[in-house]
C-alpha cells in the first residue's frame, strides 16, 4: 500500500513555516507523504536556507502557489498581504489540489491549514479533501479568537472588531496641554484628531475579561488583529478571523502546538483543540527547518566556550522592528549586564541599517557579546551556556525557552505575545517584564535590573526546569501530547483518500 499523502499549508509567516515543517517531519516519521505548499515568496527564502542539504528527507516535497503581492512588495503590511492573498491564493490552492489529485498514485488523504488560513477549508471542501487545522499560537490565542461572538455580545468589540467608541475614554490624555494650543489650526486639528478618536473605534481597549477561570485576564488588544498601527489593517485582519472562525467550527480535527499542562484553561474554552506540543527538531534528533534567513551556526562554538548558564540570549523572532532609539537603548543595556550574551540582530530589526549601534558599542563587548543575523534557535536555547532568554514572546519561542527550562525576560512586539508574555510572568512565573520609562523606552537600568533580579533569584530557573519537566512529559511514552498526535494519525489512515 503506498503511504498516505498530506497537503500541509502554514500562513505565510516564519513562525508558521517552522512549526508547520517540523509537523510535517513528524508526519513523515510515520509513514507519510507531505507535499508542503509555501506561497512563492517564501518557498525561495525557504529553499536558499537550505543551502542544497537536503534536511527534509525524500517524504517531503516543497511546491509553491502566488500569494497575490509583486516580488518587492511588503510582506510585513500584514493587512496589504491578507487582503491579496484572499484573493489569490482560494483560486491558486484548488488547482493545485486538482492538479495532484490528477496524478493516479499521489491523491491527498488529507490537507492540513494553519489555523489563520482556515478559510481554505472552503477549498478543500469543494474538492472533496478532507480537512484538519493546526494552530502554531498557544491554545489561549486560539480561546480568544472563539470568544469574538461572546466579546461582540458584550461590547467589548463592535462587530468589526473595534472598540466601541462608547468605551474609549472621551478625554484627551492627562499630560494634554490645553495652554499651548496657541495656535487656531492647532487646535482645530486637535478637536479634529479627538472627534475621529472617538468615532472610528480602536480595538485597544484595557477593560480586562477573563474566559475561563483559570486563564490570565486579557484586554481586546491581545486579539491578534489589534495594535497593528492602522485602523485598515486591524479591520482587514479582523475579518480573517472572522473568516477563520466560521471555518474552524466547521473542522473535525484541530491541533495546536501547545500542552495540556501549560494551557489547562485554555483548552477548556475549545474542548475540540487537540495539543501536539512542543514540536522541536530535537525531539526525533533532526535540525530545525523553513528558515527564512540563513543560521549563523559559528554561534554555537563561541557558545562552548563560555561558562554554563551564564549567557543571555536575546531574540525577537520575525517581525519585531525597534526604532533607531530602542535599539541602542537596548545595545547598552545588553552591555550594562556585564555578562556573556547572544544578541540575534536580524538584517531588517531597523529601519536604519547603517550606524546601528552606539558609537564604539562593538569594540567595548567585542570580548563576550556576540550580534549575528539569525541563530539556530533551538540548538541555541539547547545549549548549556544559555542563562536566561531575553524574548518578544511568540509562542514558537516561549516553547522553546519552556522546553529548555529557561527563564524569560519579556520583550512583548505586538498581537498575541502580550497575553504569552502573561503567561511566563503570571501563570507559569518563569519569567519578568520590563517596564518603559517616562519616555516610553525601555532603557538600559531597566534591563541590567531586571536580568540580575531573574539571574539572581533561584526560584525563576527551579519553576522553568518544574515546567520543562513538565511540557517534555507530554510528549513521552503515554504522554497527552503523543497520544493525540497518535489519534491524528489514527483518523488519517482510517479514511484514506478523498
Ligand atoms: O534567530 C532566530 C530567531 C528565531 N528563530 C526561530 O523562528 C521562530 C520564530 O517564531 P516565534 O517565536 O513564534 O516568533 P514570530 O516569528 O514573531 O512569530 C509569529 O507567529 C507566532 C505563531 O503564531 C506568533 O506567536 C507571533 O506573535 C508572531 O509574530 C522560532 O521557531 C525560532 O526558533 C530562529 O531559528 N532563529
Amino acid at each position: 500500500m503506498s503511504r498516505p499523502h498530506i497537503l500541509v499549508m502554514p500562513a505565510p509567516a516564519q513562525g508558521h513555516v517552522i512549526p508547520l515543517l517540523e509537523f510535517s517531519q513528524c508526519l513523515a516519521k510515520h509513514g507519510f507523504r507531505v507535499t508542503f505548499v509555501n506561497t512563492d515568496y517564501d518557498h525561495k527564502r525557504v529553499v536558499e536556507s537550505l543551502e542544497g542539504k537536503n534536511d527534509l528527507g525524500e517524504q517531503i516535497h516543497l511546491v509553491s502557489i502566488p500569494d497575490g503581492m509583486e516580488p518587492w512588495e511588503d510582506r510585513n503590511d500584514l493587512g496589504k498581504l491578507t487582503e491579496k492573498f484572499l484573493q489569490v491564493m482560494p483560486g491558486k490552492l484548488a488547482e493545485l489540489i486538482e492538479e495532484i489529485n490528477s496524478r493516479e498514485d499521489e491523491k491527498l488523504d488529507c490537507f492540513i491549514a494553519d489555523g489563520y488560513m482556515a478559510w481554505s477549508m472552503e477549498v478543500a471542501k469543494k474538492m472533496n479533501v478532507r480537512g484538519a487545522l493546526f494552530w502554531p499560537s498557544s491554545a489561549a490565542s486560539v480561546a480568544l479568537l472563539f470568544h469574538i461572538p461572546k466579546l461582540i455580545d458584550d461590547g467589548i468589540i463592535d462587530s468589526h472588531g473595534m472598540i466601541p467608541c462608547h468605551l474609549i475614554p472621551y478625554f484627551p490624555p492627562a499630560n494634554f496641554n490645553f495652554d499651548a494650543c496657541h495656535s487656531r489650526s492647532l487646535l482645530y486639528a486637535t478637536v479634529i484628531f479627538f472627534v475621529l478618536y472617538s468615532t472610528s473605534g480602536t480595538p485597544m481597549s484595557k477593560q480586562m475579561f477573563r474566559i475561563a477561570p483559570n486563564m490570565p485576564e486579557m484586554n481586546a488588544g491581545d486579539c491578534f488583529w489589534t495594535d497593528m498601527g492602522d485602523l485598515t489593517t486591524e479591520r482587514i485582519l479582523f475579518d480573517l478571523a472572522d473568516k477563520d472562525l466560521k471555518a474552524m467550527r466547521a473542522v473535525k480535527f484541530q491541533l495546536c502546538h501547545s500542552t495540556y499542562e501549560l494551557e489547562a484553561g485554555a483548552f477548556t474554552v475549545v474542548p475540540e483543540l487537540l495539543p501536539i506540543g512542543p514540536l522541536l527538531a530535537s525531539n526525533r534528533l533532526g535540525n530545525t527547518t523553513g528558515h527564512f534567513w540563513r543560521e549563523d551556526s559559528s554561534c554555537l562554538e563561541w557558545l562552548d566556550q563560555q561558562q554554563p548558564s551564564s549567557v543571555i540570549y536575546a531574540a525577537f523572532g520575525s517581525f519585531t522592528i525597534l526604532d533607531q532609539v530602542q535599539f541602542q537603548e537596548l545595545a547598552l543595556g545588553l552591555e550594562f549586564c556585564n555578562r556573556p550574551f547572544l544578541w540575534v540582530v536580524r538584517p531588517d530589526i531597523t529601519t536604519d541599517a547603517n550606524d546601528r549601534y552606539p558609537e564604539g558599542f562593538q569594540e567595548r563587548v567585542a570580548a563576550r557579546g556576540r550580534m549575528i543575523g539569525w541563530a539556530p534557535q533551538q540548538k541555541v536555547l539547547n545549549h548549556p551556556s544559555i542563562a536566561c532568554f531575553l524574548s518578544h514572546c511568540g509562542w514558537n519561542s516561549t516553547m522553546e525557552g519552556v522546553s529548555n527550562g529557561i527563564p524569560f525576560l519579556c520583550w512583548p512586539y505586538f498581537a498575541e505575545q502580550f497575553l504569552n508574555e502573561r503567561y511566563i510572568c503570571d501563570i507559569w512565573k518563569v519569567g519578568l517584564r520590563f517596564d518603559k520609562n517616562e519616555n516610553g523606552i525601555i532603557g538600559r537600568e531597566e534591563i541590567k535590573n531586571k536580568v540580575e533580579q531573574v539571574l539572581g533569584d533561584q526560584d525563576f530557573e527551579t519553576r522553568a526546569l518544574k515546567l520543562k519537566g513538565k511540557a517534555m512529559n507530554c510528549i513521552r511514552e503515554g504522554g497527552s501530547s503523543r497520544k493525540k498526535f497518535q489519534n491524528f494519525l489514527e483518523w488519517v489512515k482510517k479514511h484514506p483518500g478523498t
